[in-house]
């Protein structure tokens, strides 16, 4: 028993790991995204687009995951990759404010 619990948990494992490296090439993305709004002075939040990824993956989803699902885990994977842009502006905006006061 445990043993194929052992077995599934090795899956399990490098699913994980496939999953955070995919996470990190898209949080790679978002952040150039982000310096890109700044350039514009664009806002971090695009609820549009982030209702059309929404619709697209779940009229594409086949799987186990309910769309509500699909929705929750992924409004946390946007929520968290705002929070990077907003934390990578501020940064900047720091580093401007200090060259300008130097
Ligand atoms: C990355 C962006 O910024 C925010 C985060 C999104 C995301 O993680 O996909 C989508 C829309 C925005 O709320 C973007 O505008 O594309």
């Amino acid at each position: 028993m445990s043993d194929r619990i052992d077995q599934l948990r090795v899956q399990i494992d490098a699913i994980n790991s496939e999953l955070l490296t995919i996470l990190n090439k898209r949080a790679e993305v978002v952040l150039e995204i982000g310096k890109a709004k700044q350039e514009k002075g664009m806002e971090v939040f695009d609820p549009e687009r982030e209702e059309r990824i929404l619709s697209s993956l779940c009229s594409m989803n086949r799987g186990l995951l309910t769309d509500e699902m699909i929705r929750v885990i992924f409004k946390q994977i946007f929520d968290e990759c705002s929070n990077l842009q907003r934390a990578q502006m501020n940064e900047a905006m720091d580093s401007a404010e200090m060259t300008k006061s130097r």
